[in-house]
Parts: C-alpha cells; structure tokens; sequence
C-alpha cells in the first residue's frame, strides 16, 4: 500500500460516495472499491505544519516587525534628543567660555588700568627713577606670578625709539627682571606706535599670532596677543606704553579647565584663521604661508566668521562628506566673541565641539533595551502565534482525521461540534454529510442483497431459481465427486395444470405454485435444495446420498405433499404431479446429464398417463 502524495487523492476520496465505507457494511464493499488513498495513514503533520508553521511565521513577523518599527523610532527619537541636548549643552558651554575671555580681557584691562596710572610709571617714564623702576617691576612680578598666562609684562617708553624701561619676563613659573643692555627699543613695533596713538585708559588688542619677536626670553614661537595702554602725562601726552604679552595657550587651558576631557576647542580670528585646533598642524597656517581657515572644515561656521550670525550649532556625521576628507563625526557649537580693537581685529571666533560616539553612548543603553525588547517581543509573538496557530489547527486536523477514519470504515472519533466558529460549522456539516451518506449507502446495500436474492430465486414462490439450482448442483456434484457420494435430483413436473389456469384463473393457478412450493419446502431438510425451474417444473437435490428405497418414499411423501387440495377461495384445488429420478453418478456424471435423464424419466412417468415417479433407466432412452 503506498500513500498518494498528491493533496488531490484526499479530496478525491472525501468527494467520491464511491470510496466511502460506513461503519457496519460488509468489509470486501468498500474496501474493494477504495483506492489506495482512502486507506493512506492520516496526514495531520503535515496538514498542520502548513497552516500553523505559516500562519505563526506571519504573526511572528507582524510582531516582530511592529516591535522593531517601535524600538527603531523610540531609538532614532532618544538619538536626536540626545544630540539636540548637546548642541544646546555645547552652545551654553561655548557662550559661557566666551563670557569668561571677555572676563580675562577685562581683568587684563583692570591691571593695565593700575600699571598704568600707578605713581612710579610716571616717574619711570618721565624721569628715569631707579627706585621706582624697582617698585614697579616688583609690581610687576606680582601681577605675574597672580596671572600665569601672562608671558611678559613691560614698561616702554615713546621716546629712545620706545625703550624698555621696566621688563619682566617668565622663565618656567617665576617672573624674572630684565636689565641693562637686554632691554630693548620697540618703538618700530605696532603694538607701541598704535597705543601711543590712543587716548587714556583706550586698550590696544593686538592680533593673535605666534610670538616671534627677538629678545623673547618666554613664548617664543608660541601664540600669544598683546594688550597695551597708553600713559599719558598731565599735558596729556602719551609718554608710554604698559604692554602685557598672553600665552593664548596658557590662558585658553586656564579657561577651558573645567570643560569636560572630550569637549574640543577651536578659535579663529575675524578672518577664520584656525588658531586653536585639536589638530595642532592646522593652527596658524598663515604663520608657515597657507591659511587654514575654519569655514573650510565646518561650512556651517562660515555665518559666523563673516559676521552674518553670532552662533551657530551643527552636527557632523562621519565620513558625511562624499569625496571629502575622513572625518569623525561630531556635533558643535561655535559663537562670535566681538573685540573692541577695530585696528585688528574685530571678533574671534570660538567653538566647542564633542564627538558624536560619545553624545551617541548616551542612546547605546537604550540601543540595547531596545533591542532585547524586541527580540523578547519578537519571540513572546512567536510563541503565541505557535499556540494560536496549534489551536486553530487542532480542530481542522480533528474533522480532518474524523474524514479520513470515516474513508477507512473506521469509527470517525469526536468532532468540535460545540464550537461556533467556522470550523465548528463545518464539523457539524462534515457530521451531517456522513450521517447521510451512512444511510445512502444502508439503503443501497439493502437494494443490493435485494437484487441478488431476486437473481437467486423465483419471485413467485420465493424459492432457489434456475440459477441457483443450476449452482447447488455442479457444487454439491463437485464434493461428491471429491468425497465419492452419490447425489440425487428430483425432477418434479405438475400434470394438467393448465386446465386450472384455464378453469379458475391464472391467480389460481399462482396461489396452487406458491402452496406446493411451501409443501415441498417444508417436506425437506434444510440441507436439501428444493428449486423452481419455471412454469409448473420444480427439482428437489439431495443433500446427501440415499439409498433408492429412501428415494422412492420421498418421492412418495412429495406426491402426497403435491396431491393435497389447495382452498381458494370457497373452492379445493387439487393437482398430481410426475417426478423423474436421476442420481450420479449411477445415472450421469454431469449436471447437464443428471438434469435431462431426470427430465426423461419425469417424461416417462408422465407418458405413462398418471402420477407417479420413476427412476431414469437406460432403456428409458
Ligand atoms: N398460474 C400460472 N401458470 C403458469 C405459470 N407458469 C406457467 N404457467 C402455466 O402452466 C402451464 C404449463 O404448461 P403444461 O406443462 O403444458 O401444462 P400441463 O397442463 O401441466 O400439461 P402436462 O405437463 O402435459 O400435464 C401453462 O399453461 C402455463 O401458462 C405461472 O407462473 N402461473
């Protein structure tokens, strides 16, 4: 037996009346005419892999993807809110610093204010005083040692060509005089021309550039501006400078201390040249011949370095720029710091950038929740979707067994009748179907025994036909053959029925068959076979083989049977009969010789023109 692997066969067997088998019907009916199929082993696996395993892959993934889309957005809004805070933080951050260079410059203007109206810069100045000259370096130092970043802090006078006339410089972290013949005229460079210009308490701002100038015993070759106040006389002429040089780098990482490790600072002058950088390579290009300018590395400061916008924040992806340069992506913040020197310049720009990894790493935690949540929903989904699809599909596959149990002949098992469903709506269909298609097939069974007991017998008196005889005979001469018995047929032929046909009707003359077939019937053993052959001719076979004698006085009883009157209606109708006897295998030794010398003798006994029976003979022929 082999199972059809086509999903037609199942279809085919549940639609085709012809392979179903109810319980109860004899076993070789359907089962003979069922198709392999019908009988194949149940295919709940894989009916339920289908429809299950699908439909949880479909729910599984709308949960997954619901989850994912959630966490995916949930994600992308912490992000954006975490670099949106940093840029804030970083503006607040940046104009806070920017406030505190204002604050230094302003501090530094205080101390040129008391440097320069102080009583022995006058006297210095106007007269050379040794005494007061120690005094003010003194003072000098003093100012020094309280501000770090200031390199140098000097007295220069306007006439000598600008002669230093007090002069500290800083080796390491102490403030140290310088005398005599290091002292030097200055009076070529801008910074004392320009101030001596100035009015009292005006402050000179130079630009900021690396510090070249000779004789620079601190800050040589490191950034640094100057600022400068003139002093003026009681005729109100300038008759000196107060000159105090800043270490930019000194200051810049006194201001920006406290700003947290990863925070990078940027400055640039009114004309975006880099002065501060992370990247000391792109500082002070125009000090090597080639500016490095800060709109070229962040396009979105270029408002600011050219005065159109007092600040501006921006974020930088990595590697955003298509062809551009690596570059690590950051988010910045960047404001103008405006300079009351329109000699020079006129604002700086300055900028606090943090990297994007780092505002980023805020959102990982979250990243990560988000990503649990979403496998843990995803499997939750999962789960569920298997248990709904298993519910879903026990049913189905319960009214699926209970189909193929019923294709089988095997009791159908319990169906979900309960439910309200559809699945519920199809059990009781499904049970609707089989109760009918049980009785269809009752009824054609019992119209199938009918038809075969019909070709069998003889509608009128209900005994063996023809057929049947012709059947019993070969059978019963086919053992006796095997066993070496005898058999014997009595060939039974009523004598002028017709006349009671003709006499008293045809219905008569049926009700006269009928009887004397129930006479011979019963006259007989149940191993006997009494038959009609048609019209008034009946046979009687012989179970077993008897003895002529016990022949002959059966024949007699029959006669007796045969003669007996038959009421109909308020009449006695009463007819003879002729019996010949042929036995195997005295008389023959098939059933076509049996029946024709039985025949004979029966027409030889009716010849003789009585009632009576007669043993075949051969001179009989
Ligand atoms: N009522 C009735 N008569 C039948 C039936 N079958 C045959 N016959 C009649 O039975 C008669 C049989 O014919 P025969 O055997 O020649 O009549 P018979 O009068 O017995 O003649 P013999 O056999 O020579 O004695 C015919 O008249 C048939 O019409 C039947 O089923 N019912």
């Amino acid at each position: 037996m082999t199972a059809d692997p086509s999903p037609q066969s199942e279809t085919a067997a549940l639609a085709s009346p012809a392979v179903l088998q109810p319980p109860g019907l004899p076993s070789g009916l359907g089962a003979a005419a069922s198709p392999p199929s019908a009988t194949a082993p149940p295919r709940r696996s894989r009916l339920r892999l289908g429809i299950a395993g699908r439909l949880a892959l479909v729910l599984a993934l709308v949960g997954l993807c619901a989850a994912g889309l959630t966490g995916f957005y949930a994600y992308q809004a912490s992000r954006n809110l975490q670099v949106v805070s940093a840029r804030n933080e970083l503006l607040t951050s940046t104009q806070v610093l920017a406030r505190r260079i204002t604050q230094t410059r302003e501090e530094i203007t205080r101390n040129l204010q008391v440097l320069v109206n102080h009583p022995a810069t006058l006297t210095v100045l106007q007269r050379g005083d040794a005494a007061d000259a120690d005094r003010l370096a003194s003072l000098f130092g003093g100012v020094m040692t309280a501000n770090p970043s200031y390199l140098q802090l000097r007295l220069i006078s306007a006439s000598e060509h600008g002669l230093e006339r007090v002069r500290m410089d800083r080796r390491g972290a102490s403030p140290v005089r310088v005398l005599g013949d290091a002292l030097q005229e200055k009076g070529h460079y801008a910074y004392v021309a320009e101030t001596l210009q100035m009015p009292a308490g005006a402050t000179y701002l130079s630009r900021i550039t690396i510090n070249h100038e000779s004789g620079t015993a601190a800050g040589f070759d490191q950034p640094a501006l100057q600022q400068a106040m003139p002093v003026i006389d009681a005729a109100g002429k300038a008759i000196g400078v107060v000159v105090v040089n800043v270490d930019l780098n000194s200051m810049f990482a006194l201001l920006a201390a406290d700003l947290p490790e990863a925070f990078a600072l940027y400055l640039a002058n009114g004309g975006g040249d880099i002065l501060i950088h992370p990247d000391s390579s792109k500082t002070f290009g125009f000090d090597r011949g080639r500016r490095v300018l800060l709109q070229d590395e962040f396009a979105a400061t270029a408002p600011v370095v050219n005065g159109r916008s007092e600040h501006v924040v921006f974020d930088v992806d990595g590697d955003a720029e298509p062809g551009g340069p690596p570059q690590a992506g950051l988010v910045a913040a960047f404001v103008a710091l405006p300079l009351e020197s329109p000699a020079n310049e006129n604002r700086l720009v300055l900028g606090l950038a943090q990297p994007l990894a780092q505002v980023l790493a805020q959102s990982q935690p979250l990243g990560q929740a988000i990503t649990r949540i979403v496998l843990g929903l995803g499997l939750v989904s999962l789960l569920v979707a298997a248990a709904l699809a298993q519910a879903l599909t026990r049913p189905i596959n319960a009214v699926s067994e209970a189909a193929r149990r019923f294709a089988a002949g095997e009791t159908p098992g319990d169906l979900p009748l309960r439910r309200n469903d559809e699945i519920g709506s199809l059990a009781r269909r499904f049970q609707q179907m089989q109760v009918q298609i049980t009785r269809q097939l009752a009824d054609l069974t019992t119209k199938q025994q009918e038809l075969e007991h019909l070709s069998h017998h003889d509608m009128l008196t209900g005994l063996p036909n023809r057929r049947l005889f012709q059947d019993r005979l070969a059978h019963a001469l086919a053992q006796a053959r095997r066993n070496g018995e005898a058999v014997c047929l009595l060939f039974i032929d009523l004598n002028n029925f017709k006349q009671v046909n003709d006499q008293h009707g045809h219905d008569a003359g049926d009700v006269v068959l009928q009887i004397i077939a129930q006479r011979l019937h019963a006259a007989m053993r149940q191993a006997d076979t009494v038959a009609r052959l048609g019209g008034d001719e009946f046979v009687v076979l012989l179970d077993t083989s008897a003895h002529p004698l016990h022949v002959a006085l059966i024949a007699e009883k029959l006669l007796d049977e045969i003669r007996l009157p038959v009421p109909h209606g308020c009449k006695q109708l009463q007819v003879d009969a002729s019996i010949g006897i042929a036995r195997y295998p005295h008389d023959g030794e098939t059933a076509s010789d049996i029946m024709a010398n039985a025949d004979r003798a029966m027409y030889a006994t009716k010849t003789a023109g009585e009632g009576g029976y007669r043993f075949f003979s051969v001179p009989l022929e």
